[in-house]
């Protein structure tokens, strides 16, 4: 037997010609290279012919996460300008093609929508969805079909749309009334946070109705329930991006499983208990509410199929996900920025505020009936979701099969994001594009259905926002209130001049201002 214990541990090596020790070591290399070699011979003729769009180099394990950055959107926009409008890119061992341009994006949406709707399936989403239940996060198929038909006929028509009208003016009323409250004291208001309790109301009251009895520490935590919701479902964890045993090894560390059970066990508690409550006989004449219309096609659709019934209880729970997560963020940071840019520009909040007031008067509050006659409240809305669209990555897509976009091959399992920040920005295609100018909108007939593929705010094709008019009725009519109750100051020492419209970082599905917006407001009339 060697002894080694008095060497060094450079010297500890045993006495035997080094070709033998560095057989382990180059073992794996070599088969590696074998296995290349016999895949590459292999693919060699189909390869000839593929052509995979350009992207920066990737790294071993990393792909080109290293590039992401701290604002996702932002990077990929660059390194576009440098790669091309349709862009290789690896998270990890996920490839993704990221597009950058409205033709691009219009091959994708509209001549390929079929093969490139279908979204990947993550780990979050999917135990958060009750494995695809639900609509947004669905795989394309006829589950997704039969719930986004019921989406859009039954929660989102027109029709209940403007049934949930009282609702939206009602809170909006409750949201003047707070803030009347602190103007009255000469106070500050942080209406960041003042706008996403006011979606947040109405996305709940809506889909809970008004006499569900919250505690304090139910609505706090359910607050907070549905930002880590969010939270989880826009991430793309450590174990999907690494390969194994990288991937073991992130997981065991980083709790991204344990956080998504937990959340997911929470927030079935509450449904449960939700439901249930909505079950128990003497609710008659209780304000109409989604969960309600949901049971009774749950019902219906029992009594026409029985137990072959598509449409159970956990379909339902996977659908309040959907109502949290699209409507409560989305709504809430579109005021926010709006507010933020007229605050920053005097002379356009003085011309939305004038329109307000001329065309409402001395009613005291705007209501929906007054919408249609805010034509300058819409462009500057539209300018908003142009300058800021709250997803700017739309929600990622997944190919399921073969495509050609611009002459690039894409395979099935790839995932998509439409840069809709990078376009709505492009020079190409609008004059000024790094100024926000409402009056771009006036004489254009461009719209944010998804019919223009430089302006995709809701996204385009099948998997377009289905709640358009719901979410752009919030918008309106909040802004609409604030800018008509209230002048707005600037707290003490700073000018209009230095209105930060910095992003908040990190990777999520949608993107706010990184500070919050702190004001004086002060009474109109009582001036
Ligand atoms: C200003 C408000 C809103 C904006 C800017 C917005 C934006 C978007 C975007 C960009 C997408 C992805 C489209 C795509 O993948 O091509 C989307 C999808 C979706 N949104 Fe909205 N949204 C808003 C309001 C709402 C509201 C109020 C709800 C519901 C309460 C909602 C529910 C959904 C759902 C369920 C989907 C998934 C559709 C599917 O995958 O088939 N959104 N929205």
């Amino acid at each position: 037997m060697r002894d080694f214990t008095i060497l060094s541990p450079q010297m500890a090596l045993p006495d035997v010609p080094v070709i033998w020790l560095l057989i382990p070591l180059l073992l794996p290399l070599v088969v590696l290279i074998i296995r290349n070699k016999i895949n590459l011979s292999g693919r060699k003729s189909s390869n000839l012919q593929k052509l995979p769009p350009p992207g920066p180099p990737k790294l071993p394990i990393l792909g080109n996460l290293y590039q992401l950055g701290a604002h996702p959107h932002q990077s990929l926009w660059q390194l576009a300008k440098k790669y091309g409008p349709v862009m290789q890119f690896h998270f990890g061992r996920i490839p993704a093609v990221i597009i950058s341009s409205p033709k691009a994006a219009k091959e994708v949406m509209r001549v390929h929508d079929l093969a490139s709707c279908s979204r990947p399936s993550l780990a979050g989403t999917r135990r958060l969805s009750y494995n695809y239940l639900d609509v947004a996060f669905s795989p394309y198929g006829d589950n997704w079909r039969f719930m986004r038909k019921m989406f859009i006929l039954e929660l989102f028509s027109l029709k209940r749309t403007k049934a949930f009208r009282f609702v939206r003016e009602e809170e909006v009323g409750l949201l003047i009334d707070s803030i009347s409250e602190i103007s009255a004291s000469a106070s500050t208001v942080d209406l960041t946070e003042k706008c996403y309790s006011l979606t947040r109301n109405i996305t709940f009251r809506m889909t809970f109705g008004y006499n569900y009895n919250w505690s304090d520490f139910d609505k706090d935590r359910f607050h907070e329930l549905v930002h880590e919701a969010e939270v989880v479902s826009g991430t793309i964890s450590g174990e999907e991006c690494f390969p194994r045993p990288f991937s073991w090894i992130v997981g065991k560390f980083n709790g991204h499983q344990a956080r998504i059970e937990r959340v997911f066990h929470e927030l079935d508690t509450f449904y449960e208990r939700i439901i249930d409550e909505h079950l128990k006989p003497g609710r008659e004449g209780a304000e109409e509410d989604m969960i309600n219309v949901l049971l009774a096609i749950e019902k219906e659709q029992y009594q026409l199929l029985g137990s072959k019934s598509r449409f159970r209880r956990e379909n339902i729970k996977a659908v309040f996900l959907n109502l949290f997560i699209g409507g409560i963020d989305t709504a809430a940071m579109t005021v926010n920025w709006a507010m933020a840019e007229l605050l920053a520009n005097p002379r356009l909040m003085k011309k939305t505020q004038d329109e307000v007031r001329d065309i409402v008067g001395e009613k005291g509050r705007v209501t929906e009936d007054d919408l249609e006659n805010l034509q300058y409240l819409k462009l500057v809305i539209k300018e908003t979701l142009r300058f800021h669209p709250p997803a700017p990555l739309l929600l990622p897509r997944e190919v399921s099969s073969h495509l050609k976009i611009s002459g690039y091959d894409i395979p099935p399992k790839t995932m998509i994001y439409i840069n809709a920040w990078g376009m709505g920005r492009d020079p190409k295609y609008w004059k000024d594009a790094d100024k926000f100018m409402p009056e771009r909108f006036a004489n254009s007939s461009l719209d944010f259905k998804g019919q223009d593929f430089e302006y995709l705010p809701f996204g385009a094709g099948r998997r377009v926002c289905p709640a358009i008019n719901m979410g752009i009725t919030t918008v309106e009519i909040a802004l609409a209130n604030l800018l008509y109750c209230f002048d707005w100051k600037l707290p003490k020492g700073m000018k209009a001049e230095d209105m930060s419209m910095e992003e908040k970082s990190g990777v999520r599905i949608t993107v706010d201002r990184k500070e919050p917006l702190l004001l004086i407001p002060v009474n109109w009339r009582n001036k």
